[in-house]
């Protein structure tokens, strides 16, 4: 199981906390590694101590430096607020306590209690107590009298301040008599948090990992690298092992570390711990551990490097994000199918729109599209894809249930095809590279976005189980035959992520969910008990989002950002590339909008959105052409009328040359297809390479 980055090698000159850390063994020589699907910068072994320097951290690193600062401004201020809020009750409880201890004094009782015969009688020894009483009135008298007398010569002669002194005295006196007694104390700290950032040493690892169930009280954990500031100054790493004879291992804490990131005063976000795997010297019981001294997936986004490729091969791995320690995270999506879930409005489209932003700038790959909601996120792949569904009506229903025939059958296709190769071209049976090339078979990625909504759609219980087996077939044995099927769901419930078509499907990407049981039904069952847990992510964590990429694999992105208009400006540029390479098929041939920024024209998005309403019809009803634009894009549509529609498209340049139309012999409000045509170019119409 890994999180994040296991980057562990000991940053020369990092800054060392003394522990009681061994050194690990020298292990034999990493052996050379099969290329993995998912990639960031690999974890190394832990490297051998070096010699502990002796330099406080907060001499060398400016965030503990500051932590600790704030952190002693904190406690003095605490001080202070504390012991002025408590003097007045010491000083009353101080005064009171001083009061009665003369009482007694003056009333000779401590004398009276040594004379006081077996029978508790003073008897005639009463004469010897008044005598001491009279004595202890006059001297408390004469006391008073000269501390008066001169108080008085001392404000008249040194100021008014000495009576304020002598009376701050007194008081102070009275204070520490009347202070609390017995109990413990209250802690210096009390009240006042640890701040993870001042240090963290390896005690502070022990009462952890021993609160969280992971270590017996008498046990320790045992350092392999100590702990020390990370090369970036953003937190302490530390490599260690679980001891021996405890029965826990490596995987046990990791998924306790909601528990040990409390124990640390920490969020769990703030806190990477992975395995060390066998390959990097590691074993079962060997943690990497990385406490960061903020939530290390806040802050800016990268912006996708894919906006500056001129083209991109879809064989190699794309980028998709960054881990908790900024390594770059890239996705190898060749054999593989993923799964997007996560609630609204987290950045599941975006970071879904990466892997297909890749596939766009591939001429070789032949995009099917089916969005389910129809929005703008998708809308710019008319002009590349070669099937894009939009919409869940009853049409699209049928165009989204033929279009998985379709793959069905080219699935089917390319496998006769492979089996008829000689084994020297395909060798396993299923695509390469020269075989795409050679026999035109393209990478087919299926993307289907807001699954939900077909689920949704469907009426009966029968339909809903042969699209999720179609859905399943594909996702299943499609990978072999080059397809790469990529699905998303907004909603984490057994309805819209059939736990069927979950279990096929490779990688699993959930963004932020409301409990582990959603995250288990994105990311599959026990994750979120192994670690893998979307529900610990917040609001703030838009485009963040747990991926898991095998049975045991699992890193939380913070995925690069793709906006709208840099994805439209991908797919033009995809459009060009697949016109060049001779891979433009299907609908995106006849793309309105592409044809007409192609020859130097944008249409308005009304007139490319009616005249795909229109589908094949050449006269459509209002009530009917709203119905279709709402399918299409319920943002924008849904609450148009047909007032609205005929204003938005007259200023689009449509002239109606009749406002009823027929259909099937009767006459309603509506539109004519030529109509809407007359408002585009007659260059545009005739760029549609139809
Ligand atoms: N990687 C990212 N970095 C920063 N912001 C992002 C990122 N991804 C998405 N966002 C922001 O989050 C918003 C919502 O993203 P997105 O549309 O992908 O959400 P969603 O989870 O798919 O929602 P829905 O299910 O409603 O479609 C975007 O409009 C964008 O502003």
């Amino acid at each position: 199981m890994t999180e994040a980055t296991t980057d562990v090698d000991t940053p020369p000159g990092g800054l060392l906390v003394p522990g009681p850390w061994t050194p690990a063994p020298v292990a034999e020589p990493d052996p050379p590694a099969p290329a993995p699907a998912v990639t960031r910068p690999p974890p190394r072994r832990p490297a051998l101590a070096a010699e502990p320097l002796t330099l406080p951290a907060w001499t060398r690193d400016a965030t503990v430096a500051r932590a600790r600062a704030a952190h002693g401004a904190r406690v003095a201020g605490r001080l202070a607020a504390r012991g002025t809020v408590r003097s007045v009750p010491s000083v009353v409880g101080g005064g009171v306590r001083a009061g009665r201890g003369w009482w007694r004094w003056v009333q000779a009782d401590d004398l009276a209690d040594e004379l006081r015969g077996p029978d508790g009688k003073l008897g005639e020894k009463v004469f010897v107590i008044r005598d001491h009483r009279k004595a202890r009135w006059y001297l408390t008298g004469g006391l008073l009298l000269t501390a008066s007398v001169g108080e008085t010569v001392a404000a008249y002669t040194v100021g008014d301040v000495i009576p304020a002194v002598s009376g701050l005295v007194v008081a102070g006196a009275f204070a520490i008599a009347g202070r609390r007694r017995g109990g413990t104390a209250p802690a210096l700290l009390g009240g006042i948090e640890r701040d993870v950032r001042l240090e963290l040493a390896p005690e502070h690892l022990n009462a952890a990992f021993r609160a969280a169930g992971m270590l017996r009280a008498d046990a320790a954990l045992i350092l392999r690298s100590p702990v020390v500031r990370d090369r970036a100054g953003r937190g302490w790493e530390a490599v260690f092992d679980l001891p021996m004879g405890g029965g826990k291992t490596a995987a046990h804490a990791i998924a306790k570390r909601d528990v040990i990131a409390a124990e640390l005063g920490v969020d769990e976000i703030q806190l990477i711990m992975s395995r060390i795997r066998a390959r990097q010297g590691g074993n079962g019981k060997r943690i990497a551990f990385w406490v960061c001294d903020d939530d290390p997936y806040l802050g800016k986004p990268v912006v996708s490097p894919l906006v500056d490729l001129e083209s991109f091969d879809f064989w190699g791995l794309v980028p998709f994000g960054q881990d908790a320690r900024a390594e770059r995270i890239e996705v190898g999506l060749l054999w593989q199918s993923a799964f997007f879930g996560g609630l609204p409005r987290r950045g599941k489209t975006f970071s879904m729109r990466l892997l297909v932003a890749a596939a766009v700038l591939d001429p070789w790959c032949r995009l099917y599209v089916a969005d389910g909601k129809g929005g703008a996120d998708f809308r710019s792949l008319a002009g590349v894809a070669h099937r894009y569904v939009r919409g869940a009506d009853e049409a699209d229903l049928e165009a989204f249930e033929a279009m998985l025939d379709e793959l069905i059958a080219e699935m089917s296709r390319r496998f006769a095809l492979f089996a008829t190769l000689p084994t020297a071209v395909c060798p396993e049976g299923k695509l390469t590279p020269d075989i795409m090339r050679r026999y035109n078979l393209p990478l087919i990625p299926v993307v289907i976005d807001e699954l939900q909504e077909y689920f949704e759609a469907l009426e009966t219980e029968k339909d809903r189980a042969r699209i999720i087996g179609k859905l399943a077939r594909i996702a299943r044995r499609g990978p072999a035959a080059g397809f790469i099927p990529v699905y998303a769901s907004q909603r984490p419930d057994a309805k819209s992520v059939p736990t069927k078509l979950r279990e096929i499907v490779t990688y699993r990407y959930c963004t932020q969910v409301t409990d582990k049981t959603s995250s288990d039904m994105v990311l599959g069952d026990g994750k979120a008990a192994a670690g893998a847990d979307a529900s610990m992510l917040s609001e703030d964590h838009v485009g963040v989002g747990v991926l898991v990429t095998g049975p045991a694999s699992f890193v939380t992105v913070k995925a690069d950002l793709l906006d709208n208009p840099a994805f439209e400006v991908i797919c033009q540029r995809g459009r060009k590339l697949r016109i060049a390479a001779g891979t433009l098929t299907g609908q995106a041939f006849g793309d309105i909008g592409a044809a007409a920024f192609e020859v130097g024209y944008a249409i308005p998005q009304i007139i490319g959105d009616v005249m795909e309403a229109f589908g094949s019809r050449t006269r459509i009803w209002t009530e009917d052409l709203l119905a279709a634009l709402v399918n299409l894009d319920e943002d924008t549509y849904g609450d148009w009328d047909a007032d609205r529609l005929a204003a938005e498209l007259a200023d689009a340049g449509v002239v109606r040359h009749s406002k009823q139309v027929k259909i099937d012999g009767v006459n309603r409000a509506g539109y004519l297809l030529r109509d809407v045509e007359g408002a585009i170019p007659p260059e545009v119409l005739a760029a549609r390479p139809v």
